[in-house]
């Protein structure tokens, strides 16, 4: 029998016709999918989040200054999304969300501010309870004029926040307090990473003691050694061939669900993936690289059995499916594609 998940899809609406949010089921025993649900028609949901119990999907809309954070009832079996209400997001252009049982929290990459809504019963969102506005900028004048907060994430225990800024070359690592009224995050350190490398993405390793950062601009990967808010870096990699010429524009990066290969993409003229195995030291060693058969891969994820690595692409417009070897890591093209507009987020929830 079939195991079947529900994909959840964010995009774009602005650069080809798309209703916005897309819900799929995918079967994790043959990779192959069929739509079964779309949001109406709402503007630019390229981040999405769905709470812990499924109810509830969480949404960015990317419109500048004008961006909004927006709520839904999402009924994980049928697809359906219910629209509840939107807040203002008090940054430009959100591009990352994240939630728990009290909270959601955005980051706004335009406007360098993490925005942090309190969650009503009904799932329904508050007006913006706590703003934080970063400051500063970094030595690449054209992408570090100023903060731009890439992303917002939990540490393992759900303790701290940490907050990616690719404008300042920092890691801003907050103390989290869910329950608090106003004053949920509180700044703990700022962490300086490589100068004009901009810190985007990251992740922590299957056991938590260790968090691997991706930097869009230079294409370098950090590996830290991670315990109570703190990280110690542990070795600097990179995800750029050595030969390769041209523009760079890392993305994201997960690790596999069984914890020993993580993968991380390039945009720009690169348009890759890089495996690696997680070794002992929680240090990584290159598996290899393999074009992600697309242009603009922002973002991929992992089914939550780790068969298949499904690659969004902005610019080519379609989800393209990589089968993992799990004894090696090594990625193969299933040659299944699923077509849709801009495609950004890929989140799996259960059906
Ligand atoms: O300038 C912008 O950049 C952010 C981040 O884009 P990314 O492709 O590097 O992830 C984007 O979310 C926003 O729409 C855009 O105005």
């Amino acid at each position: 029998q079939d195991k079947i998940y529900s994909l959840v899809v964010g995009t774009y609406t602005n650069s080809c016709e798309s209703n916005g949010i897309y819900v799929y089921d995918f079967s994790t025993d043959t990779g192959d999918f069929s739509l079964k649900s779309t949001s109406d028609k709402i503007i630019n949901p390229s981040y999405l989040t769905i709470s812990g119990d499924t109810k509830f999907l969480y949404s960015v809309n990317e419109n500048g200054a004008d961006s909004q954070v927006s709520a839904f009832g999402f009924n994980s079996k049928n697809g359906k999304l219910n629209f509840l209400n939107s807040q203002d997001s008090h940054g430009a252009d959100p591009c990352y969300i994240i939630n728990d049982e009290k909270n959601v929290i955005v980051a706004n990459y335009s406007g360098g501010s993490i925005s942090v809504f309190g969650k009503n019963a009904d799932g329904s969102l508050n007006k913006a309870k706590q703003v934080i506005q970063h400051e500063g900028k970094g030595i690449n004048a054209q992408r570090q004029e100023s903060a731009h907060v890439h992303m917002v994430y939990f540490s393992p225990d759900k303790k701290y926040v940490f907050a990616n800024d690719l404008g300042t070359d920092q890691i801003s690592v907050y103390k989290y307090d869910k329950n608090a009224p106003e004053k949920v995050l509180e700044l703990k350190e700022r962490i300086a990473v490589k100068s004009g490398s901009g810190p985007r993405h990251l992740t922590f390793s299957k056991d938590g003691k260790f968090a691997y950062l991706l930097q869009e601009l230079d294409g370098t990967l950090t590996v830290f050694k991670y315990k109570n808010g703190s990280l110690k870096q542990l070795q600097e990699t990179t995800i750029v061939a050595k030969d390769f010429k041209g523009e760079n524009s890392a993305a994201d990066i997960h690790i596999s669900p069984n914890g020993k290969f993580l993968y991380a993409t390039n945009r720009g003229d690169a348009n890759t993936i890089n495996a690696f195995v997680i070794n002992k030291k929680g240090t990584l060693d290159l598996v290899n690289q393999v074009s992600t058969k697309g242009k603009g891969p922002r973002n991929f994820v992992i089914d939550p059995t780790g068969k298949f690595l499904l690659v969004g692409h902005q610019y080519t417009n379609e989800i393209v499916i990589f089968k993992i070897d799990e004894t090696t890591g090594k990625l193969s093209d299933t040659g299944k594609r699923i077509e849709l507009c801009a495609p950004v987020c890929l989140v799996f929830t259960k059906a």
